[in-house]
């Protein structure tokens, strides 16, 4: 049967990686996709991975209409057999149910991948809309991990180095250190929920304790281990 399915996780956890690997997969088994983003850091119409891999794909805007687009190619006889959507968290509520109605009534898979939360800790409505009617979330398994070590669940957001918790809620940017900021440019740092409330960036704790050790390694006890 085929399913709506949320992949989601922070920045930098590996999404659009794992769409293009998706698609890399149906489609090398024969299945048609078509792969939709919607202002990817790499520009329009593009889904890229930080990995190095980038491919063509439909950008969507609010006019889009995901049930449109597919039942207009299945009428002109062109197959459908997945989507791929990629900065989910950035489509429409209505988007999202138009993915679920593509999914229930035309039988066609739909993978959605996402951040789930904003700078502020807040959902972003798409990703709302797809915690409430996906069939299944997937939270990525590569773990992004916040300075001291710890698993990253939050997304920040500085200006000119410092974190802020007010601002649009949709500005187009990268991970700190991926790109050189510029006066009064936007950055992200992924955080663990402690750090990310207490407003400490990777740059505050270091200012707080600049002769600190450096951070710990990530708990390996997670990983699993033989019986010997
Ligand atoms: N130079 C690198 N070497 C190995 N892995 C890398 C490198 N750069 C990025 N990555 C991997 O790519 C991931 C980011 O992938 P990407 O698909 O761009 O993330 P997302 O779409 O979730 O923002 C990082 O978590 C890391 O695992
Ligand atoms: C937290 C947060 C992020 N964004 C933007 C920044 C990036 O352009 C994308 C996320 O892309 P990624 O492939 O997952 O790295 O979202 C934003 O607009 N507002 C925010 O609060």
């Amino acid at each position: 049967m085929a399913e709506l399915v949320f992949f989601s996780g922070t920045m930098d956890c590996g999404k659009s990686t794992l769409a293009l690997q998706m698609h890399h997969n149906h489609a090398a088994r024969g299945r048609d996709g078509l792969l939709f983003t919607r202002q990817d850091r790499a520009g329009s119409a593009t889904i890229s991975s930080r990995l190095g891999l980038t491919k063509r794909a439909y950008e969507v805007d609010d006019r889009t209409d995901f049930w449109v687009e597919v039942l207009g190619r299945r009428t002109q006889g062109r197959p459908v057999d997945y989507l791929i959507g990629d900065e989910a968290q950035f489509y429409t509520a209505a988007q999202v149910e138009q993915l679920a109605r593509v999914v229930d009534e035309l039988g066609v898979d739909a993978y959605a991948f996402g951040i789930s939360s904003d700078f502020r800790a807040r959902l972003f409505p798409g990703a709302q809309r797809l915690v409430e009617l996906a069939d299944r979330v997937e939270i990525l398994q590569v773990r992004a991990l916040c300075w001291c070590g710890a698993r990253a669940t939050h997304n920040a957001r500085t200006v000119d180095g410092v974190m802020v918790v007010e601002g649009e809620q949709v500005v187009v940017g990268d991970v700190a250190g991926a790109s050189d900021p510029h006066h009064g440019e936007v950055q992200y740092e992924v955080l663990c929920r402690r750090h990310h409330m207490r407003r400490m960036t990777a740059a505050a704790s270091r200012a707080l304790a600049p002769d600190a050790a450096p951070a710990p390694q990530p708990v390996l006890a997670e990983q699993p281990t033989l019986d010997v």
